[in-house]
């Protein structure tokens, strides 16, 4: 009880310095606003945000590639990696974001109140890396197409590790690819390591903006460094680890490949498509399914073995695949109890 009680303490403590600190740091903002804007600013002109930190956003020029910490006025949404913006640049390197121009597509996910928050923008391409280890598993690689397809963007199935590609798992990794190629979603075999493939994923990551999600050890970072020679892609979210102390979520940083083409890279982001789909994400992800689900003889139809199923029906007739409805109901079954 007494435990308790100095826990609540602590906790109301807490929370107060840090309205305190979020308010001194409010404060100097509108200050250096202010200062700013009484000085002589530049014209309006465009450019992308490439990294967000709180207050500020570092802003890359269209017109000369270079990058400006640029203040928000207040009236301005909450913007986020990808977006572009038009802003008007100060004196030193500085800037004032003026407006934030129309998104093509938004990255989101759940804050810690549960809350659908934009975490980047105008990403139009999803690359889904899986490996012949760690073992792949069809309902994963579901969930992520599921969140492609509710956000509107192309996914790219890429089989990472060819190099570990034997005799043992050659047949079971070919029958999980042959469902998605007959789906018609573009797949691409590349090693990380050994270099194969590398030079026509970069192909198709060219003039895109790209992320790549992924379960953990199927060598995002290893494609991410070998495609991005130049940059540590870990700093960004380091620093703003050491800044914070506590805060687990980390900055989600706009990078270029050398060819042309972008990658949005943050650990939240690797993670896409892991958390909240709801039951009306899944249906509508399921490309194959979308003509018939409706269609059963019964408006509650489980599709388990209800007779006038028409999810069955297209099963026994070859035009749904078994792997996608196991991986359909599975994912079903881990929603939470009330979105069943
Ligand atoms: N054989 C082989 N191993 C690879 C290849 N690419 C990555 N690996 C190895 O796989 C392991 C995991 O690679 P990472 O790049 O850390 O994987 P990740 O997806 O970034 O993992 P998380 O950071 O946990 O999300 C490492 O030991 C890599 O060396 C590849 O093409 N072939
Ligand atoms: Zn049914």
């Amino acid at each position: 009880m007494a435990k308790r009680q100095l826990n609540r303490r602590q906790n109301w403590r807490i929370e107060k310095i840090q309205t305190e600190r979020a308010a001194r740091a409010a404060k100097r903002e509108s200050q250096a606003l202010d200062a700013l804007e009484g000085g002589d600013l530049g014209p309006e002109q465009t450019g992308l945000v490439i990294a967000h930190f709180g207050v500020t956003v570092e802003v890359e020029a269209e017109e000369d590639g270079q990058t400006y910490r640029c203040h928000l006025r207040a009236n301005l949404p909450p913007l986020v990696t990808g977006d572009r913006v038009a802003w008007r640049a100060g004196n030193q390197g500085n800037g004032v974001i003026v407006a934030q121009l129309p998104r093509r597509s938004e990255l989101c996910r759940p804050d810690s109140r549960g809350q659908l928050k934009p975490v980047a923008a105008n990403v139009d391409l999803i690359v889904i890396v899986f490996a012949p280890l760690p073992e792949p598993h069809a309902n994963l690689i579901d969930r992520y197409l599921v969140a492609a397809e509710h956000a509107g963007i192309r996914p790219l199935l890429l089989l990472n590790k060819a190099d570990l590609i034997d005799e043992h798992n050659a047949a079971a990794l070919d029958s999980l690819l042959a469902v998605y190629r007959q789906l018609g979603y573009p797949l691409l075999e590349v090693s990380a390591h050994g270099g194969g493939g590398m030079q026509e994923l970069q192909r198709l990551l060219d003039g895109h903006v790209s992320v790549f999600v992924g379960q953990s050890g199927v060598g995002k970072s290893s494609l991410v460094n070998s495609l991005l020679p130049e940059v540590d892609t870990r700093v960004g979210a380091l620093s703003e680890l050491t800044g914070k102390g506590t805060h687990t979520t980390t900055t989600a940083r706009l990078f270029h490949f050398p060819g042309g083409g972008d990658l949005i890279d943050s650990p939240g982001i690797r993670e896409f498509g892991l958390v909240h789909v709801s039951r009306a994400d899944i249906e509508d992800g399921f490309i194959e399914f979308r003509d018939l689900l409706g269609r059963c003889r019964f408006r509650d139809c489980q599709h388990d073995r209800e007779p006038g199923c028409a999810l069955l029906k297209a099963l026994e007739d070859g035009r749904v695949q078994p792997q996608r409805l196991a991986s359909y109901r599975h994912i079903l079954a881990s929603l939470p109890q009330d979105e069943y």
